[in-house]
């Protein structure tokens, strides 16, 4: 199978899971405990830096003392337990036997945050029985009591799962880097998701950018961008520094933040996790009362020029 053929079959599991989800929902069935905020992680190109962000976001949230999971949700890949060292002893598969609860594969890390690694092909999900089924979401339901933050690193790209979970997480993080093909494809990624989901509310984050100015003016021409041609306004999130005590880290196997709490990029997620907590939770229709009033500003401006 093609790589790209892969990245859309995930897309397909996790609208499935998703869909059922909703469903639920409406049913009344499956509920998110109110409060717990759940964040996508998203780029529009692979390797700028989405895993790193979403571990060591993840440990500084929980070192302001809350409960995080991280959902690895880049299917296959299992990338979150590689960068930090750890070998889960159970998979989705022993849930999909019964023989292991939801719960029982998500795993406790040194650094504090929780690891739930959910890789599932579309023909693993189609084959599921509506009881199995629920077994998973009933599973996620619990979950999501246990926590005060999921984070979700989905795939990157349009066919990558940011899609699915677009709608079901109600915050999207947007990692872009300075190189010109990280700005177009996060560009791209927003038309397409706004075209399909209406106005979501994203937040960008700069990653490996030479400072705080770089990372201020790339926000500023890309939210310039989506601002005139797709009506979309972005939050500035901040930006984290080129760093090599992180690609440092990374070779070890453990979270930069945790390795090297003087490190620059170390400032750059102790702020970014402040902001990230400073915020409330985006009301039901997924719009936060801050991005909404940009939203209103943006379209009076256009009217008014
Ligand atoms: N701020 C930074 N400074 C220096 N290097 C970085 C920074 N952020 C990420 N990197 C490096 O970039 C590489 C890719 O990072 P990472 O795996 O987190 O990206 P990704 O977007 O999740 O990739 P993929 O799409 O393949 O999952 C890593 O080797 C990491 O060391």
């Amino acid at each position: 199978m093609s790589f790209s053929g892969t990245m859309q079959d995930q897309a397909d599991t996790l609208r499935q899971l998703a869909f059922s989800a909703k469903r639920r929902n409406m049913e009344g069935q499956l509920e998110l405990r109110e409060g717990v905020r759940v964040i996508s992680v998203a780029s529009g190109k692979g390797g700028v830096g989405k895993s790193s962000v979403v571990i060591n976001l993840a440990v500084t949230l929980s070192r302001l003392g809350q409960r995080v999971l991280v959902v690895d949700a880049d299917l296959g890949v299992g990338d979150i337990c590689l960068l930090l060292g750890e070998s889960p002893r159970y998979t989705l598969d022993h849930v999909l036997t019964g023989e292991r609860g939801l719960e029982e594969i998500v795993i406790g890390t040194e650094s504090g945050i929780h690891v739930l690694s959910m890789g599932m092909t579309p023909q693993q999900y189609g084959s599921l029985t509506p009881h199995k089924r629920n077994l998973l979401l009933e599973g996620i339901e619990r979950l999501s009591d246990e926590f005060d933050y999921i984070l979700i690193d989905t795939g990157a790209g349009i066919s990558g799962n940011v899609s699915s979970f677009a709608v079901a997480a109600k915050e999207i993080l947007l990692v872009v880097t300075p190189e010109p093909t990280s700005i177009m494809d996060a560009y791209a990624l927003v038309k397409t998701l706004s075209a399909r989901h209406g106005a979501l509310p994203f937040k960008l984050l700069v990653n490996m950018c030479r400072d705080t100015e770089e990372g201020k003016g790339l926000y500023q021409k890309l939210s310039a961008i989506t601002g005139r041609f797709l009506e979309v306004s972005l939050q500035y999130m901040g930006c984290i520094v080129k760093d090599d005590m992180l690609v440092d880290s990374v070779r070890r196997r453990q979270p930069l933040c945790r390795l090297y709490p003087d490190a620059k990029a170390t400032l750059g997620f102790r702020a970014l996790a402040q902001k990230v907590a400073s915020e409330g939770a985006p009301t039901d229709d997924g719009i936060n009362v801050e991005a909404a009033g940009r939203r209103k500003e943006w379209r009076n401006h256009e009217l008014s020029s």
